[in-house]
């Protein structure tokens, strides 16, 4: 029998940040396994506060988000071990994620905090780095490195957990063309569910079939990527703009 559990299940989700603001109102989502989906929205939508409750940094509103079946329940603490090896964050500065000497050690730190230990935990670093395109820094001090290096550098930090979800935040921000690109060729190649916020609308376009559009807090829209792009009105109504020129129907 085919397992039909989503690997991410958002139910009423509805956050509010102690100083009162209401960031969520009731946000519901289903990701299945194997699916890449962009989270889109305005600045301000909400977006990185859904993100930082997929593996239990925020919570304390209401509702309930699950991961391949197992409720995120930030009291219990190997439950949130087990969240925390499914879902793996790239969050938008890598050096919130790089801390170590060196980038091996900085790849070798998550699993081995699982406690992987020689053989196994090397192999894993070797194949994240791989994955990235950087084994061959992997002795390098990460802060010598450049932003679209340390930013595949976090990347492997992440992957090296195996993660089942892959939840990058604006990956694709301050890289060159050519980083950009190699970036997306990473991540198509990755057998993970991947959960992409961005602002970069041709990004979406080409690494994810479907996207979701989050605004004042609610999911507004769902639907294939090109089609919610080629909706002028619905993108003008929550400030999406595509580049000049850019024509979403061509990749179609
Ligand atoms: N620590 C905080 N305390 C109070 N309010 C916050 C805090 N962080 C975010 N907010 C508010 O919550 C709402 C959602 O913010 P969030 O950062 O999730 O939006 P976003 O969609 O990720 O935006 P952006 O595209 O600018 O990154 C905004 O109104 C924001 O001002």
């Amino acid at each position: 029998m085919i397992d039909m559990t989503p690997a991410l299940e958002i139910s009423g989700l509805t956050f509010a940040y102690p100083d009162g603001r209401q960031a969520l109102f009731g946000v519901d989502l289903r990701v299945a396994a194997g699916e890449r989906v962009a989270l889109l929205g305005p600045n301000g939508a909400g977006k990185t506060t859904l993100v930082l409750h997929l593996n239990g940094i925020l919570h304390g509103g209401g509702g309930q988000v699950t991961i391949s079946g197992l409720p995120v329940t930030p009291s219990d603490r190997k439950a949130i071990t087990e969240i925390r090896r499914r879902v793996g964050v790239v969050f938008q500065d890598p050096d919130d994620q790089l801390f170590m000497p060196s980038v091996a050690e900085d790849v070798a730190f998550g699993p081995a905090n699982l406690g992987v230990r020689g053989t196994e935990l090397e192999s894993r670093v070797t194949e994240a780095l791989t994955a990235v395109g950087m084994l061959e820094h992997r002795d390098q001090i990460p802060h010598h490195l450049s932003f679209g290096q340390r930013r595949r550098v976090a990347v492997a930090t992440v992957l090296a957990m195996r993660p089942e979800i892959l939840v990058l935040d604006e990956p694709s921000s301050n890289l060159d063309p050519a980083s950009r690109r190699e970036l997306a060729e990473i991540l198509q190649a990755l057998p993970v569910t991947v959960l992409m916020v961005t602002h970069d609308l041709p990004y979406a376009l080409e690494l994810c079939p479907r996207s979701v559009i989050l605004d004042a807090g609610r999911i507004v829209a769902d639907a294939p990527t090109g089609d919610l792009l080629a909706d002028g009105a619905l993108m003008a109504t929550h400030r999406l703009e595509l580049p000049f020129g850019f024509d979403p129907s061509f990749r179609r």
